[in-house]
């Protein structure tokens, strides 16, 4: 006897149903209605909420199976195709100030014509710019041609004032790395997607999509060092802060810090600013810290600790040091060597050239550990998802674009759990332990 599938439809708008009802009692619950589309982005607590995640994710999941089953499919394919459009036109309001002149506007918004006159671009194709955000939810019409906020477009904003921003133009995305990073999804990544296709069909003519499209031999990051690249350089900075909106727990849980000895050396390699090093400086202020990256990242990172624990750097509690991971690792016998999200910007032959370089230096006991967004295979069932949702659920998951940036970047790419397992074995690092978080943290120990 054959059972019968319950009705796909109903299945998923079930969920939906279901989900959403979970989602108002947790806020009900903390005494809270879930916000409204109209109003501005507010984070509170309930957002990184367990519970309301988890409904969320389900909603989504449910509520993107829906549409892809009840969309005409040739309409489907069409809007597919016109994803570029969301890229282009968030970089456009974004590099031409329109969140903030509509913040300083206030609720009744703004006349498409007064934007316009604001910054300098003709309102005609302001105003069918705004209308094909308006039509996917970000900002909002009040009345013919008028914009202003709501919850999505609100996040658009850059941490300074127009006038600060006229200022120094240069500084503009500084501590706004949502801004940030949809800057560079406007220039670096769909300037080098334009030869995503080229690449993949010949892999051979360049190391990687952004060597094709910006015509040189150099990894993005070496560009990013010469002079004319600096404010490239810098929005990059600000969008990798990024990572500073993760809970402490995702790095203290694997570096466990409680367990080690006053003194002994944390090594953040390729750390950026050193914004997960300040974290785990937090949680465990005895230990030593060392963080490592590029000239112009070392300059970056002086700054950053200047502003936010100078005491720090003045004690020696904190180094920052130039160092090319490609070269052998300086400091011995770490308690611990961390790469966060670092190793899914190089190709499997690179990612092995870091890795190795950091064994020689390793002591018996020395732990290496890497955050990354670990992808999954779409067909495997981690979660336990409900019929009929995808068997991971959320399948749109932003790894997979990370991935395609990646590979458009510097032919890098996220890995799955057996990848990165393999990748160890072969540079000398046996995978101990993987902890999932808002990063995953994978545990070596030298073998
Ligand atoms: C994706 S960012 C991650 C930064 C930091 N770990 C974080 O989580 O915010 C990658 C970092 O690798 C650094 N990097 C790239 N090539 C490097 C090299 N050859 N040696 C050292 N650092 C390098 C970049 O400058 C950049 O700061």
């Amino acid at each position: 006897m054959t059972t019968k599938q319950p009705d796909p439809l109903k299945a998923l708008v079930d969920i939906i149903s279901s989900q959403t009802a979970v989602l108002q009692s947790t806020y009900a619950q903390n005494d809270s209605v879930f916000p409204s589309l109209d109003t501005s982005f507010q984070p509170t607590a309930l957002e990184f909420d367990p519970n309301a995640t988890a409904a969320r994710n389900l909603i989504i999941a449910a509520a993107t199976q829906l549409i892809a089953t009840v969309q005409s499919p040739i309409e489907f394919v069409a809007n597919s195709m016109g994803g570029v459009y969301d890229t282009v036109t968030l970089g456009l309001v974004v590099d031409i100030n329109v969140p903030e002149i509509l913040k300083e506007a206030g609720t009744r918004g703004l006349h498409v014509d007064q934007l316009a006159s604001a910054t300098g671009v003709d309102s005609s194709y302001l105003s069918r710019v705004l209308r094909y955000l308006t039509t996917r939810h970000v900002f909002r019409e009040v009345s013919p041609d008028i914009f202003t906020h709501n919850r999505l477009s609100s996040l658009l904003t850059k941490a300074k004032s127009l006038k600060e921003i006229e200022e120094d133009p240069d500084a503009r995305f500084d501590n706004a790395p949502i801004a940030a990073t949809v800057h560079m999804g406007s220039t670096q990544i769909l300037n080098s997607s334009t030869a995503l296709i080229s690449f993949i069909k010949n892999p051979q003519q360049a190391s990687a999509p952004f060597n094709i499209a910006y015509k040189t031999s150099q990894t993005m990051f070496e560009w990013m060092e010469e002079s004319g690249n600096e404010i490239a350089a810098r929005v990059f900075t600000a969008a990798m802060k990024n990572n500073d909106g993760n809970p402490p727990e995702t790095y203290t849980s694997s570096i466990q810090g409680e367990t080690l000895k006053p003194n002994d050396t944390i090594v953040d390699v390729g750390g950026g600013t050193g914004s997960v090093t300040l974290a785990l400086h937090k949680a465990y202020p005895k230990l030593r810290y060392v963080v490592q990256d590029l000239d112009q990242q070392i300059a970056a990172a002086k700054k950053f600790w200047d502003e936010k624990d100078a005491e720090a750097i003045r004690t020696g509690q904190v180094q920052l040091q130039v160092h090319n991971f490609f070269k052998t690792q300086p400091i011995k016998d770490a308690a611990v060597y961390f790469l966060c999200v670092v190793i899914h910007d190089w190709s499997d032959e690179d990612a092995r050239k870091i890795l190795n370089n950091l064994r020689p230096a390793a002591g018996a006991h020395s732990k290496l550990v890497l955050y990354e967004m670990v992808a999954e295979h779409i067909a495997e069932n981690h979660a336990g998802a409900p019929y009929p949702l995808l068997p991971d659920y959320a399948g749109a998951g932003f790894f997979t674009i990370l991935d395609l940036a990646m590979l458009s970047f510097y032919n890098g790419k996220e890995r799955t759990r057996e990848e990165y397992a393999k990748l160890g074995r072969e540079s000398g690092w046996q995978l101990e332990e993987v902890k999932p978080g808002k990063l995953t943290a994978l545990i070596f120990t030298p073998i």
